[in-house]
């Protein structure tokens, strides 16, 4: 198993404030991880810092591929939905051409801008402007956008906050079609859904506790509606492995 991102033992503040402590986790070639936890436990912190938007001041990240091999979906809150551009333009921004003309976009780009619209099946809807679409579309076109790259594995925030739950299935769907070529690693509170879908489970709050979902699934009702993470937590035990080493629950 080939390891594309190794975090190593980093920590994390924001001004003096510790909000990563001792991380250490491996996102392996096709894997599904699902990064768990509490608000503010410092899963997007995580994500920004593997993505090398947060500089460490202790510890290493060893990226084993190139920086647009990494697609990134932030989480969405910002985005000013009255902003007249077409999911086409959204998707272009992500695009890096090494052939961008001064002004506009070359029919390579559009082709590619295209080509990754239909991977989320989003093409019918490329002249639409972003604020007419529904959330779980707009999400489809953002997760069009870091697919422009090709990258071999993709960051997503949250990416089914705000979706109705039928939209939130079609989004892991997606994600679990994604994950035939590339590696997945998704934050997120929809337990029960990613439950289905993940194949490693991360809960972070300040620390680290990893799970591998191979063979403990059976113990989960995923079915279940409503599933929090005090219920996943013990029915996958107290205590995992992480890295080598033995964690135990705080
Ligand atoms: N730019 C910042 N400056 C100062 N503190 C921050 C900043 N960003 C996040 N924090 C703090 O760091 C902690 C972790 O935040 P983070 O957003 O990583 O958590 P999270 O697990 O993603 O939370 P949520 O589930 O609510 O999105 C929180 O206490 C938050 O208030």
């Amino acid at each position: 198993m080939k390891k594309l991102i190794e975090v190593k033992n980093i920590s994390y503040s924001y001004d003096n404030t510790n909000v990563l402590e001792n991380i250490t986790l491996d996102i392996i070639d096709n894997d599904f991880l699902a990064i768990i936890g509490p608000n503010g436990g410092g899963k997007s912190t995580l994500l920004k810092v593997m993505l090398g938007l947060l500089k460490i001041k202790s510890g290493q990240i060893i990226k084993n591929l190139k920086n647009e091999d990494i697609g990134y979906v932030p989480q969405n809150t910002n985005l000013n939905t009255d902003f007249p551009i077409t999911a086409l333009e959204v998707v272009l921004m992500g695009h890096k051409s090494k052939k961008r003309k001064l002004f506009g976009f070359s029919k390579e780009d559009i082709d590619a801008a295209m080509t990754s619209l239909k991977e989320v099946e989003m093409q019918d809807f490329a002249n639409s402007k972003i604020g007419d679409l529904s959330g779980g579309q707009r999400q489809r076109v953002f997760i069009a956008r870091a697919l422009c790259t090709n990258p071999k594995i993709m960051l997503l925030d949250e990416p089914t906050a705000s979706i109705d739950v039928k939209g939130q299935k079609e989004i892991y769907e997606l994600l679990k079609e994604l994950n035939k070529t590339i590696s997945i690693v998704v934050v997120s509170h929809d337990i029960s859904i990613l439950l289905n879908y993940a194949k490693n489970v991360a809960h972070i709050n300040k620390k680290l506790v990893y799970h591998h979902l191979k063979n403990t699934k059976e113990k989960i009702d995923t079915e279940k509606e409503h599933l929090c993470e005090v219920e996943l937590l013990s029915a996958l035990g107290k205590t995992e492995i992480c890295c080598n080493q033995t964690h135990q629950l705080g």
